[in-house]
């Protein structure tokens, strides 16, 4: 049987596009995957394409991979399927339409946008275009989280009335960035919300409203914490979600910061920073958010059942350089990655357009809740990085 090869072109040259690329790497099938094939072909730098040539030789890319010193030049192409943009937050908007403008599929790391209507333009684009369009939330694509999502859609813990998740991180913004860093910045639209708080939304949302057959958007009350800087280091959201044909009301607690920790000693001694909890039981899901590698199912009639989740990875031997997961990447496991990646990989295979996990509105309407939140809150970017205009020159 032939392999459905994607060919990948990465957008920037920072932290997690290497992450990314290197995680494309391994061959598909060490983790089960037979039908497909992933190949970087080209790299975009928007400082030099000397840039662009080392991060392509860091990730083991072909020699014959192009190595572009703008991403004009990288969306233009022809040999690149897709775009995966690995930009701050800030650049997504401008990034996204330059590659959907020149008929390019799209994934995008999140936050997806500045805000929605940004995503709705870009939507609307895509559908013009007739491309694909993801954004990046890699933890949606674990086994881990199907598992979860099957757990919660099976009705073994009962029908679900809250899931409570926490994406906290002690780094102490004044002793771990500069001003000028994309996480505190309000130039790149830094903040915990947009950059840490998404994974606890996303639990909240992969729970409560991927689960049901006819979802609704919840209304949301929150509080926030404000760096110097303007920009949010701790935000704390209630959501409450209409009932369902499945279930009543629910409720959704997501929390997020930087001055505390979900995990303090590393060793998960604090309990789990996810539960999903139903008439039944409930299901925990350890930190970090982003990339769990523990779940503990706890039913009402005496059943505990607690499973890792270990990412696979071509093996210690093989020579692969871990990438940006440090201590949550044991030797010769991959990040993790690789599942969005196969997911985009299937959806071009199959002629779909958007992620089977989550939908271009359910990013939306994720997209509409950060924006209440930072409303509620007064947390407003600057106005080149929130206009609907495009191109505009960051
Ligand atoms: N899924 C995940 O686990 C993670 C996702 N992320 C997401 O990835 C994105 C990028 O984060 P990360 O890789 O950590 O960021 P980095 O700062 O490490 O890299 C960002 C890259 O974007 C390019 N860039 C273009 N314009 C600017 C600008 N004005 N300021 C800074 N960089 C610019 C640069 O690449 P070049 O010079 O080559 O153009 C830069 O290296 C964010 O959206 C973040 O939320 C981040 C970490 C983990
Ligand atoms: O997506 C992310 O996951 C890991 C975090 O450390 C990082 O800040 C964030 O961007």
């Amino acid at each position: 049987m032939s392999k459905f090869q994607l060919k990948w072109g990465i957008l920037a040259t920072g932290g997690i596009a290497e992450t990314f690329a290197r995680d494309l790497w391994p061959n598909p099938e060490c983790r089960g995957v037979k039908d497909i094939e992933h190949t970087v072909v080209a790299a975009a730098s928007s400082s030099s394409a000397d840039r662009a040539q080392k991060f392509l030789k860091e990730v083991r890319a072909a020699d014959s991979a192009k190595a572009y010193g703008s991403y004009k030049e990288l969306a233009q192409d022809p040999n690149v399927d897709i775009i995966y943009i690995a930009t701050p937050h800030s650049h997504h908007y401008q990034n996204a339409m330059l590659c959907l403008e020149a008929g390019k599929n799209v994934l995008c790391e999140k936050a997806f946008t500045t805000n929605a209507p940004q995503l709705e333009a870009l939507i609307k684009k895509a559908k013009e275009k007739n491309v694909f369009l993801m954004e990046a939330v890699w933890t949606r694509y674990f086994p881990l989280s199907i598992y979860v999502r099957d757990i919660i859609t099976s009705g073994k813990i009962g029908p679900v009335s809250r899931t409570s998740a926490d994406l906290s991180m002690a780094m102490l913004p004044e002793n771990t960035f500069d001003d000028s860093h994309r996480m505190v910045n309000p130039e790149l639209a830094g903040g915990a919300l947009l950059d840490l708080g998404i994974y606890a939304l996303t639990w909240v949302f992969q729970t409560l409203y991927t689960t049901q057959k006819d979802p609704k958007a919840p209304s949301v009350l929150s509080t926030m914490r404000k760096y110097k800087l303007g920009t949010d280091e701790q935000t704390s959201m209630l959501l409450t979600f209409p009932a369902t044909e499945a279930r009543g009301e629910a409720h959704g607690i997501a929390t997020t910061g930087m001055r505390t920790a979900a995990d303090p000693d590393g060793k998960g001694t604090a309990g789990p920073a996810i539960r999903v909890q139903g008439e039944e039981g409930e299901i925990q899901v350890f930190h970090p958010a982003f990339r769990p590698t523990r779940t503990k199912l706890i039913l009402k009639d005496g059943t505990v059942e607690d499973k890792e989740w270990p990412q696979p990875g071509p093996g210690k031997e093989s020579g692969w350089k871990n990438g940006f997961g440090g201590d949550w990447q044991p030797e010769g496991e991959g990040q993790g990655m690789f599942w969005e990646a196969d997911e985009c990989a299937h959806a071009l295979k199959e002629g779909r357009k958007e992620g089977q996990y989550e939908s271009l509105q359910e990013s939306l309407v994720i997209m509409q809740v950060m924006d209440e939140v930072r409303k509620q809150n007064g947390l407003k970017y600057p106005e080149k990085i929130e206009t609907l205009d495009y191109p505009v020159d960051l």
